[in-house]
């Protein structure tokens, strides 16, 4: 089946968060309108940008593109941005059942509230190894008062302008900020305002709900809990897990997760469900929904107080749940045992310029003028830099727990060519920021594929002992991971999806200071491109009269 959609983009004054902003909506909406299809149906989204004089492009993440690598949506990457005015039509498959996202793919707009969820069910007759009376679905997000112009402009400054906390924590696009902050225009921040209403869920006693939480935060991590409801993993990034009992579930950006809630508890009131932020020093207040049991008035407050949520800076418990995340037994996909190349990247804050920047082995990444895949395509090879990106870095001298001796890095648009087929291992290795005893969690995404997670540890990666502990038997498959403070994350994935693709810290201020890699497999594969993804960099003279 085709799943069809006109989609038109445009910035409109909003209050998700009481607060009066500019909000970019689809057909009014943030987040977007959710896509339903099933597995093996083509998606067609007509996408008319309206934002005046703003580009735009959209990656429909966690979606592989086998085929499609024209249609992955990252501007830079496989695209060149939609300009004011134009129509750009995306068009892909969907080839696994499960819950993904889609939402901005360039500069920092993500942030100014352009996203939403993909939802795909499995084939007619074909049912889920768990069992629920309702599907019902979320997408946190964290939000700013400053546009992401203005935040884009101080990451980029000297001195440099932190982004800082959010103001607010959405829950399906519903935050409250609190209107009397000193120096919040009285005119503009309205808490009775019916747009800064929390979001509510109706439950029905005694029955059991599947929801799909998605997160799109620009900076958070965060831990989601429902007062007095455990909640059951089911589902990771598209892929069953062997299921697992939680209070309060870690989501990272980038991450999606399936729960299953029984709606147990006295159904003479209503529940708190709260997001709350960890792993940095926060005072953003939590985001807050209501758990409805029906019949109660749905945005009654329930009578407690709402839930304070984990320590921030309590990683164990965090670390726990990512090595509790493993693949159902029945659907488990045995990875490759043995590979074919391994490369550590070194995850480091780093000056260049008195700019700051986020780089890997020391090397900041910036996109180029021509997006690769029409660059590869073309053979436009002086339209990035060809000597590669380093596989490692000098791990024996070099100490994680510290600030870095040298902090200075260099910057390159230079790609990982992978050969076609191969298996490749990544070691995401975390350190020490440019501050003291500071290290960061960072969502790594990878576009195009799904990876194994074949594990998760503390302190330096050790290339002759850690391989050893990893598990290759029942492993994860997923599109995002975290690494943890000054810990390491191994993944495995199959280089066989023809195309160009982005492998990125999902911290959209993080990725904008270069905190992402490239990785290229059988471009030679990928078929006629279409020219609606052109019309930038090398590719302007081809429109030239
Ligand atoms: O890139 C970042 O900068 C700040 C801080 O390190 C400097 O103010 C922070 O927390 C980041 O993640």
């Amino acid at each position: 089946k085709v799943r069809y959609h006109k989609w038109e983009v445009k910035y409109q004054y909003k209050s998700p968060d009481c607060y009066q902003k500019l909000v970019i909506t689809i057909n009014g909406r943030s987040p977007g309108p959710t896509i339903n299809a099933q597995q093996g149906d083509t998606v067609i989204v007509e996408i008319r940008n309206s934002l005046l004089l703003e580009d735009v492009a959209i990656h429909w993440h966690g979606i592989r593109q086998h085929g499609t690598p024209w249609a992955d949506g990252t501007e830079g990457v496989t695209q060149c941005p939609i300009i004011p005015g134009d129509t750009f039509t995306y068009k892909f498959v969907v080839d696994k059942p499960g819950t993904f996202l889609y939402h901005a793919h360039y500069g920092m707009q993500r942030g100014a509230g352009l996203y939403g969820l993909i939802k795909v069910s499995l084939p007619a007759g074909e049912s889920e190894p768990f069992s629920y009376d309702y599907d019902r679905s979320i997408i946190l997000a964290d939000w700013y008062h400053k546009s992401t112009y203005e935040q884009m402009t101080g990451l980029n400054s000297i001195p440099f302008v932190w982004v800082g906390e959010p103001q607010s924590i959405l829950i399906q696009g519903r935050g409250k900020f609190n209107c009397s902050t000193p120096g919040t225009e009285a005119d503009l921040c309205n808490a009775t305002n019916p747009e800064c209403s929390p979001f509510s869920l109706t439950v029905v006693p005694g029955k059991t709900y599947r929801l799909r939480i998605g997160s799109l935060t620009g900076l958070s991590a965060l831990s989601f809990e429902i007062e007095g409801h455990n909640m059951t993993v089911v589902e990771a990034d598209g892929h069953n897990v062997e299921p697992f009992v939680v209070q309060n579930l870690f989501i990272y950006s980038g991450e999606t997760y399936s729960v299953l809630i029984k709606a147990d508890q006295d159904p003479s009131r209503n529940y708190w469900a709260s997001a709350h932020i960890v792993s940095r020093n926060s005072n953003t207040t939590n985001g807050l929904g209501i758990i409805n049991y029906y019949p109660n008035h749905p945005k009654r407050n329930p009578p407690t107080s709402p839930l304070v949520g984990p320590r921030w800076n309590d990683t164990a418990p965090r670390i726990a749940q990512s090595q509790a995340i493993k693949a159902l037994k029945g659907y488990i996909h045995t990875p490759p045992q043995t590979t074919d190349r391994v490369i550590v990247m070194l995850n480091t804050q780093n000056k260049i310029d008195d700019h700051v920047r986020w780089s890997v082995n020391n090397v900041s990444f910036g996109l180029p003028d021509t997006p690769y895949l029409i660059a590869l395509k073309q053979n436009f090879l002086h339209a990035f830099e060809q000597t590669p990106p380093p596989e490692g870095y000098d791990a024996a001298n070099y100490d994680i727990y510290s600030v870095a001796k040298n902090v200075n890095a260099t910057t390159s648009n230079s790609i990982y060519r992978l050969k076609f087929n191969s298996t490749v291992d990544v070691i995401l290795q975390n350190a020490n920021t440019m501050n003291v005893n500071n290290s960061e969690t960072h969502p790594w995404h990878l576009h195009g594929h799904d990876f194994w997670v074949l594990g998760y540890g503390i302190g330096k990666f050790n290339i002759s002992t850690d391989p050893k502990k990893y598990n290759l038997v029942n492993p994860i498959m997923k599109n995002t991971v975290p690494v943890h403070p000054y810990g390491w994350t191994a993944l495995r994935f199959r280089a066989d999806n023809p195309g160009v693709w982005l492998f990125h810290c999902h911290i959209e201020a993080h990725f904008f200071q270069g905190m992402g890699v490239v990785f290229e497999e059988g471009v030679e594969k990928v078929g006629r491109l279409p020219t609606s993804i052109m019309g930038c960099g090398e590719t302007k003279r081809f429109f030239k009269p």
